[in-house]
């Protein structure tokens, strides 16, 4: 399902963002992607979605070589998954359903498709009572769980998260980790960075180990 082959990614200041990177997470799986602060996790995970691309080796994505993949062809790719990353700010001056709304109105669905749609995503992330209430009036937590709402609202094969948790409480960490859990248990194949070893190692699920944009090691899971 996510391949890399090789994949190295050299920044025009000649810093190596990632080295010779290999591995192959199968359909349906969920993987953690740690390792130290500027180990290479958002870079590597940038790339699966074609946000930026190797400059040496293969991203395959269900088959398919993203170096052979037009341009034309990304916002399909890109429908197929769902990211929960640092830089997607929510629109703080706009309604909870109308942030989860937006992919699906860029996708072209109709309105009671979109309606049936947000709520039920709101519903998982336990947010459907304040589907009316603005951004800027939501804690932290509340704003990354519209952040996973969106993420999921197009029903994506994939999802992508680069530390989902920030700075919030351990307890809403531990939420935040178990719906991630729960779409994998539907079948979502989904690849979390995280560098809170202590919330990762509650969970028996294998890691992929960076160290400074290389491939440390693959820990099975427990
Ligand atoms: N556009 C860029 N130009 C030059 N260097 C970059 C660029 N983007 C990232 N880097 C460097 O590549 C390395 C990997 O960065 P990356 O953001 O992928 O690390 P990370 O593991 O996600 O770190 P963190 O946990 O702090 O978010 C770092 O040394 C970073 O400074």
């Amino acid at each position: 399902m996510i391949e890399f082959d090789g994949v190295s990614r050299r920044f025009s200041n000649g810093h190596f963002g990632l080295q010779d990177v290999s591995f192959h997470i199968p359909e349906g799986r969920m993987v953690f992607l740690t390792g130290h602060s500027g180990s290479g996790k958002s870079t590597l995970l940038r790339m699966i979605p074609a946000l930026d691309h190797p400059t040496s080796g293969q991203v395959r994505i269900g088959g398919h070589d993203l170096q052979k993949m037009r341009h034309h062809q990304y916002p399909k790719l890109r429908r197929q998954i769902g990211v929960v990353f640092q830089d997607h700010h929510l629109l703080p001056d706009r309604r909870v359903y109308d942030n989860v709304a937006l992919p699906l109105q860029v996708s072209g669905y109709g309105g009671k498709d979109i309606r049936r749609r947000v709520e039920a995503a709101l519903d998982k992330v336990g947010l459907l009572m304040r589907q009316r209430a603005l951004i800027e009036e939501l804690s932290g937590g509340e704003q990354q769980r519209v952040n996973i709402a969106r993420a999921l609202v197009n029903r994506p094969k994939i999802l992508l998260a680069d530390e989902p948790t920030g700075n919030l409480d351990p307890e809403l960490s531990r939420d935040i980790f178990n719906q991630f859990s729960d779409f994998h248990a539907v079948g979502v194949t989904v690849l979390i960075a995280s560098h809170d070893l202590h919330l990762l190692k509650t969970y028996a699920v294998p890691r992929i180990v960076l160290n400074q944009g290389r491939l440390s090691h693959i820990e099975e899971a427990f």
